[in-house]
């Protein structure tokens, strides 16, 4: 893949893969948080055509494939392990056979993980593995939260509170047991804690549109410009009062999960930007468990970069058309164990500043270089 070594900046220089590439969209969520049901609810929608459903069951025999199939014939089974360390293997294999067919067009991937596996691992292998990431892009992660059982969930089980880490968005299920009842504000609370980004879907109605609008926009788009913005990218949680300037919202779990955005209202110099992610990603690669954002360079302010990274791992970064909204600043998110925000914050400040005292042949940016 990508940057064994470590250094993003090498990253920066590489060109854009070409062609056509298939979204994947992983649905995640603790053993028995609602993925089946809902994916099953989603698959009776007419003409998900070129839809393929990847299920990885924890087990020797895989239920939700049967429940799956039911409703979709182009289903994968893996089982007898996590996705995110048995039968990784598998994954890839069955996403290069999926990618190889010839009878039928490939859309769009669905995977929906064991109920008990890391979705770092998974993601990793969609940006890190050379074949797959020449024929697949990730187009998002969702997360199942059950509004019964989450909270005790959440205490028992850390597999549960990094699922809702990676996600990119929440969906609340079995909203429909709590007899009219609002969602629990401490469990709204303790989501809010774990992800602070991810926008929280309650509604069933919703999170159906929600997939299906993923899954055929990604079908339409095809290329990978179509599947990076909406989802991810999402400024500070409503609910936050950022700086503009500075960190724009932090939550911290107790177990030491703590996940906040970078905001940064100015063009930043793409050699000094890369500079600043390499010595992250030097020092602190390890507890990395997700990067992923825009960036507004300043010799491209027009053209956002998209990153996305997960540990050490980051996947060559890429140049969307246009900025999906009118929010053109720079914003990235990072999920993190233990790593503090401010002094990311100030490492950025030292790099650029540094970076100011340049000069100014070198510190101007390529497309204004003097001949
Ligand atoms: N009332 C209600 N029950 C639900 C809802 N979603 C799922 N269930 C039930 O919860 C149980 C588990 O649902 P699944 O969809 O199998 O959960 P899962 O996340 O796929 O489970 P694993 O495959 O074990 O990880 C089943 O009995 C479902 O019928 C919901 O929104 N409301």
């Amino acid at each position: 893949m990508t940057n064994p070594g470590g250094h993003f900046s090498s990253l920066v220089a590489q060109p854009a893969l070409a062609g056509r590439r298939v979204p994947v969209t992983v649905l995640t969520g603790f053993l028995g948080s609602g993925k089946t049901t809902l994916l099953n609810q989603l698959l009776c929608e007419p003409s998900l055509d070129g839809v393929a459903v990847i299920v990885n069951e924890f087990g020797a025999v895989g239920i939700d494939h049967d429940l799956i199939a039911e409703t979709h014939d182009d289903t994968v089974l893996l089982a007898n392990g996590c996705l995110c360390c048995a039968v990784r293997g598998d994954l890839v294999e069955a996403l290069n056979r999926l990618a190889a067919r010839q009878d039928r067009p490939l859309r769009h991937v669905l995977i929906e993980t064991s109920g008990l596996a890391d979705p770092g691992p998974i993601v990793r292998t969609l940006m890190g593995d050379a074949a797959v990431r020449a024929q697949f892009v990730l187009a998002g992660v969702l997360c199942t939260a059950d509004a019964v059982l989450a909270m005790g969930t959440l205490d028992r089980h850390p597999e549960a509170v990094r699922q809702l880490a990676f996600a990119d968005h929440l969906l609340l299920t079995k909203t429909d047991l709590l007899d009219g009842a609002p969602p629990s504000p401490a469990l709204l609370q303790r989501l809010r804690d774990i992800n602070a980004t991810a926008p929280l879907h309650d509604d069933r109605g919703d999170q159906l549109r929600l997939l299906s609008t993923l899954v055929r926009r990604a079908a339409d788009t095809g290329a990978d410009a179509g599947v990076v913005e909406a989802p991810f990218y999402r400024g500070p949680a409503a609910s936050d009062t950022g700086s503009g300037m500075g960190t724009a919202d932090e939550a911290s779990h107790r177990d030491g999960i703590r996940s906040f955005v970078i905001v940064r209202d100015t063009p930043l110099p793409r050699d000094a930007f890369a500079a600043w992610l390499d010595m992250v990603i030097a020092m602190r690669g390890e507890d990395l468990l997700r990067v992923k954002g825009l960036v507004q360079l300043a010799d491209a302010p027009d053209r956002p970069m998209v990153i996305h990274g997960v540990q050490h791992l980051f996947a060559p970064p890429t140049l969307l058309p246009a900025w999906p909204g009118p929010d053109r600043r720079t914003r990235i998110v990072f999920i993190t164990r233990g790593v503090d925000a401010q002094a990311l914050e100030d490492t950025l400040d030292v790099l650029l500043r540094r970076h100011m005292r340049r000069p100014a042949a070198t510190a101007a940016p390529p497309t204004e270089a003097a001949p």
